[in-house]
């Protein structure tokens, strides 16, 4: 089978790739893992990568209380192997009716780290979404009010609009209002597909020098364009929400991660649906990349030239924007293969990883 990745271009023999690749320990700002059996099958691929991850909170029924969030970091931490040094960072799921002092309390009892913004049927587990962003018009002031972050899955539902357009067109109708109306509220913009995204984030003004808005991006949409999605037939493990656009915006992803730029870290959206799920009529949004995430980021780092600026990207820019401290260790990957399974199969569930069956020209070492 043909490979819908574009080839390494390591092959130039007169670039010079270190054998090893050291840096400080890595967060992951994107994160899905899931609840139950799913949980315990996946979790320690993201702790072994990874010192924190921002959890998201769309599972069934989605977490919009302390006391969930509590109960759901506890069993993340039951799912983990013992003396796991991982720490999950938990998110609020806004709906319609969330109590702004609820948001509050969470946060200032170190639960809630950030809320997130799902537009209502916008993606998996949503359906409990906000309807009409003024809905919680007064969730965002107190937000704004005790700094905590608002992270946004920036698409627009209206099925008029053509599934490659909702994310521009969400920053257009919903975010620009919100950002004007709420100066000093901070913004994640999750997982952005576009060359939109990237223009957007980089044109908000700063706030007393530092960025008021930033955006994660996934190794996924910096490997592939929307033609992998329908290469020679049509290719469920490539699905995901935002979908993958043409070229041209994945060619500026991969500029944004590798500029160096503060306002864009790493966040996977590591999102593991059961392969029945995915292999259907009508199949799940979500590609599960947690197992080999660095390495993939490695390989756009190396393809781009970049790895001078690789740390900034996947250790400090993120935790300097949400303002936590980094972190103290390393992890160290080695210019050498790995063979990606074609599945997973340690769960209930078989699972297919990110670019099963292919060969990582990166493996994490230590
Ligand atoms: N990214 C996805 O395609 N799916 C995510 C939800 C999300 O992040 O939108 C999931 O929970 O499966
Ligand atoms: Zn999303
Ligand atoms: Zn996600």
């Amino acid at each position: 089978m043909t490979s819908p990745y574009r080839p390494l271009s390591g092959e130039d023999s007169s670039r010079s790739v270190p054998a090893s690749l050291t840096i400080r320990r890595p967060d992951d700002w994107h994160v899905h893992l899931r609840d139950g059996d799913m949980l315990r099958a996946v979790a320690h691929y993201t702790a072994r990568q990874f010192a924190r991850a921002i959890i998201m909170p769309n599972l069934a029924p989605p977490v919009t209380t302390v006391a969930a969030a509590r109960g759901y970091r506890d069993r993340i931490m039951t799912a983990l192997p013992d003396h796991a040094d991982f720490q999950p960072l938990m998110t609020a799921y806004l709906t319609d009716e969330v109590e702004p002092e609820e948001l509050a309390r969470g946060h200032e009892e170190g639960v809630f780290t950030a809320a997130k913004l799902y537009p209502a049927g916008a993606t998996t587990n949503s359906a409990h979404g906000v309807t009409d962003v003024a809905n919680i018009y007064p969730v965002l002031e107190r937000m704004q009010q005790v700094g905590m972050p608002l992270l946004v899955h920036g698409e627009v539902t209206d099925p008029e609009i053509d599934i490659f357009d909702r994310e521009a067109v969400f920053l257009e109708k919903v975010l620009t209002p919100v950002l004007a109306d709420f100066p000093s509220l901070k913004v994640v913009f999750e997982h952005a597909t576009t060359e939109d995204a990237v223009q957007f984030v980089t044109a908000q003004p700063e706030i007393d020098g530092s960025p008021r808005i930033a955006a994660t991006i996934t190794p996924h949409h910096l490997m592939f364009s929307r033609n992998a999605i329908f290469a020679g037939g049509i290719r469920p493990h490539f699905y995901c929400l935002p979908i993958a656009k043409r070229e041209r915006h994945r060619l500026a992803l991969r500029r944004a991660a590798t500029s160096g730029d503060a306002r864009f870290f790493l966040g996977t959206d590591t999102a593991p649906h059961a392969r029945p799920a995915k292999e259907s009529g009508c199949g799940c949004a979500g590609i599960f990349n947690a197992p080999h995430a660095l390495e993939s980021y490695a390989q756009v780092f190396e393809e781009e030239e970049a790895l001078d600026r690789f740390e900034a990207f996947t250790s400090e820019n993120g935790p300097r924007f949400y303002g936590l401290p980094l972190n103290e260790g390393t992890v160290t990957l080695a210019r050498a293969e790995v063979e990606v399974p074609d599945v997973l199969t340690t769960g209930v569930e078989p699972v297919v990883p990110f670019r099963a069956g292919e060969r990582t020209s990166w493996r994490m070492v230590g």
